[in-house]
């Protein structure tokens, strides 16, 4: 698009509400979202907003992958443009002026897209059903803590403070009146969501102390996790104006359950709109058993793009305080300690719920891995194991229990490579490589604690 004033729908969208200020965002591999603020002039007018491809080899901490990892990606440093998706439009609901935040797609000057951009990642995926006929359908569920605000990293987060004065100390799972102690937290979280067209399903208190979970109305892959993205981003600032951290990391409190983005997950025909999950005389269908026996086959290795930092694995480590964590890839209906669980529902919405993703994680990237690791069931006509009925939690096919083999067992995965895209994925084990070196360059407490005068 070289002048947006010729595109109706932006012209419109901004006159309708006075936009000043455009923000033009897009995630990194990592889900830090990125871009360039400009004049809502300029970017009518055809302002194209330019960033170097390099975000996408950056670490969580601004780090680049180094020399060994080098051949894993294609070093380049090159200009590419921000092409604006008509259909990803928000409304930034707390900013003083009126402004609009869009989310961008990439592509080079010459006009190829660019492979490392998440969100290019997931259409590809997509592209791969579209030429089948198939039209997937996915409702993510992603939980956050609220804490109290905290400027020391060393010192461990505590549980917040609600309207009556006291700190959460015990789990309230469940529990609506500790909803109602954030009550102005949520009002104008509603309020936010409802000016950025979120669609919020329901919000309940988890089973942490300060543990919330929010559920996203069933929809388009790609919709939804803009969606994600947009809520993440305005829930850290409703939080924050309200005097408390929201995070989503994957386990913020050893003490605590970690936080998950469960994935429900379902098949349409692209025509008819019929559910191909569905079989005959309500039973489920063969693609169904395919794709679970995909999402069994290939899930332990897609790990390192729905579980992607140190702490991701913590959370699926079975321990005291891990709740409903998953540690397996078994499946089975209405079983809460499988990674797959089917819902007891009607033929129509026959899902199965992909429970292994971390609220850490890039939701650009879970969707892409969850759909692609059924797509390889689907393709290869892979059976699943049959389903676990009573307990998984002392047997069942293990994960990786650490990033490090994580990445091991992606980069030995070929097919997985190759419906996200072989660019893509050396270079997001490269970014995660790096990632993991910087962190294992610091000395822990623990190391001190039983180290220093004991060894
Ligand atoms: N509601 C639930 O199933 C809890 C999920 C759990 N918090 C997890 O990390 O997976």
């Amino acid at each position: 698009m070289s002048n947006r004033q010729e595109h109706p729908h932006f012209n419109d969208w901004f006159q309708t509400r006075g936009i000043t200020e455009v923000e033009c965002l897009v995630t990194d591999l990592t889900g830090i979202l990125k871009g360039k603020i400009m004049p809502a002039g300029k970017y009518l007018g055809g302002g194209r907003p330019r960033l170097p491809d390099s975000i996408f080899i950056q670490t969580v901490t601004g780090g680049y992958p180094d020399d060994d990892d080098i051949h894993f990606w294609n070093p380049a440093e090159r200009d590419m443009e921000l092409v604006p998706d008509p259909n990803a439009i928000f409304l930034v609901p707390w900013a003083d002026d009126a402004t609009a935040q869009i989310i961008h797609d990439c592509h080079y000057l010459t006009g190829e897209p660019v492979e490392l951009s998440p969100r290019h990642v997931l259409k590809r995926v997509l592209s791969f059903y579209e030429a089948r006929g198939w039209k997937p359908i996915v409702a993510p569920e992603v939980e956050f803590f609220l804490v109290k605000t905290n400027t020391d990293s060393d010192y461990p987060l505590e549980p917040p403070i609600g309207r009556n004065g006291r700190q959460e100390s015990s789990r309230q799972s469940f529990s609506i009146d500790a909803v109602n102690e954030f009550d102005p937290l949520f009002e104008e979280m509603y309020d936010y969501c409802d000016a950025m067209d979120l669609d919020l399903d329901t919000l309940i208190h988890e089973e942490g102390a300060g543990q919330m979970e929010v559920n996203f109305q069933h929809g388009d892959p790609l919709r939804l996790a803009d969606q994600v993205v947009m809520f993440k981003r305005a829930l850290r600032e409703t939080a924050l104006r309200h005097g408390m951290y929201a995070t989503f990391m994957a386990k913020p409190m050893a003490n605590e359950p970690g936080s998950s983005m469960h994935l429900h997950q379902s098949l349409l025909d692209a025509e008819s709109g019929d559910n191909l999950f569905a079989g005959e005389n309500g039973k489920s269908s063969r693609l169904f058993q395919q794709f679970i026996g995909g999402l069994q086959q290939y899930l332990p290795s897609a790990m390192p793009l729905l579980a992607p930092n140190v702490n991701s694995y913590r959370r699926l480590m079975r321990t005291e305080t891990s709740g409903s964590a998953p540690t397996n890839v078994e499946w089975g209906t209405d079983n809460r300690t499988v990674g797959l669980r089917v819902p007891v529902s009607t033929p129509e919405a026959t899902r199965v719920e992909n429970r292994l993703a971390g609220a850490d994680a890039n939701p650009y990237l879970v969707m892409a891995a969850s759909l692609a690791c059924g797509y390889l069931g689907m393709l290869g006509q892979l059976e699943p194991r049959p389903p676990m009925i009573g307990s998984a939690w002392s047997g069942g096919h293990t994960l990786p229990d650490d990033i490090r083999p994580a990445l091991d067992m992606l980069s030995a995965c070929q097919p997985l490579a190759e419906v996200l895209g072989e660019r893509f994925t050396n270079s997001y084990l490269a970014v995660k490589r790096a990632e993991h070196r910087e962190y294992f360059q610091v000395i822990s407490s623990w190391e001190r604690e039983h180290l220093l005068l004991r060894v």
